[in-house]
């Protein structure tokens, strides 16, 4: 079963007059992960379509998305599938792969449809594509990995890039996620900009009773989001996106726009939020 959310692109000026739940309506996504079901999220931003494929005992086919207006999803697209679960398959293109835990799959433009099964709870990424890179299984050991930050503030951690330049050829899909060290609970923190593209972030690995305190708004006028586990907050190009858990977690972020560079940011100085 396939069920589709359409969010549109808002401008800062209307978001900074948004309460909690209006905030929450555009930028907040949750119940992506239910088990016999594809649900995804169509953001106007970038058209960046983010979702969840959990197959349990059956398998899942996704094929056409009406939102797209293709005959297929892929015709025009490209995609990326994070495994959060445990070791599923994904079909496409006449070839099965086994994805395991942490591991991402890019499928490029033209390749669908994409058919999800076994036991893995898949994290799926899509965006408009300009021409077909190849498909291909990204490991966990095959990640460019960049240590950040220091026990000290908090932010010790490390990121995965999966779909990146150096690691694998894409359109516009940036993506990869961040562990943490134990103790550490904020990510991205200081915080940055990237006007030329959006992004999504996914919170898991996240206990029941923990939460991360979302971050986000242009730099003078910052909101918070409440976020539970396996919830998506979508990040405008104009906002900062950042968060700190009351427990431990892990996130994953993508990113489609106009460019790939990952360290294309604008830094934020701390004396400049508010
Ligand atoms: O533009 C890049 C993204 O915001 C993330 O990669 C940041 C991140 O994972 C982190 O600092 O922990
Ligand atoms: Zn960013």
């Amino acid at each position: 079963m396939l069920s589709v959310e359409t969010r549109y692109a808002i401008d800062p000026a209307t978001a900074k007059t948004l309460d909690t739940e209006g905030l929450r309506q555009h930028f907040h996504a949750s119940g992506l992960f239910a088990e016999g079901e594809i649900r995804l999220v169509y953001s106007h931003y970038d058209r960046l379509i983010m979702g969840g494929a959990v197959p349990g005992t059956g398998s899942l086919t996704l094929d056409k998305v009406a939102e797209a207006g293709t005959a297929s999803i892929l015709d025009r697209r490209e995609m990326g599938i994070l495994n959060i679960g445990e070791t599923g398959q994904v079909t496409v293109d006449g070839e099965t792969h086994e994805v395991g835990r942490g591991d991402v799959l890019y499928i490029g433009m033209g390749k669908g449809p994409v058919t999800f099964s076994g036991p893995g709870r898949f994290y799926i990424l899509s965006a408009p594509a300009h021409r077909a890179c190849p498909t291909r299984l990204i490991t966990v050991k095959d990640a460019r990995r960049v240590e950040l930050g220091a026990p000290e503030t908090c932010n010790e951690r490390v990121i995965l890039q999966f779909l990146h330049p150096e690691v694998a050829d894409t359109c516009q899909l940036v993506m990869g996620y961040t562990q943490f060290k134990p103790g550490s609970v904020w990510n991205t923190m200081p915080a940055h900009l990237h006007d030329r593209r959006m992004e999504a972030y996914l919170y898991f690995e996240l206990g029941p009773e923990q939460r991360v305190f979302h971050f986000m708004g242009q730099p003078h006028e910052t909101r918070h989001l409440v976020m539970a586990n396996e919830e998506v907050v979508i990040s405008p190009p104009w906002s900062i996106h950042c968060g700190a858990g009351t427990g431990a977690y892990t996130f994953c972020w993508a990113m489609a726009g106009d460019n790939v560079d990952f360290t294309d940011m604008d830094m934020v100085a701390m004396g400049d939020l508010r």
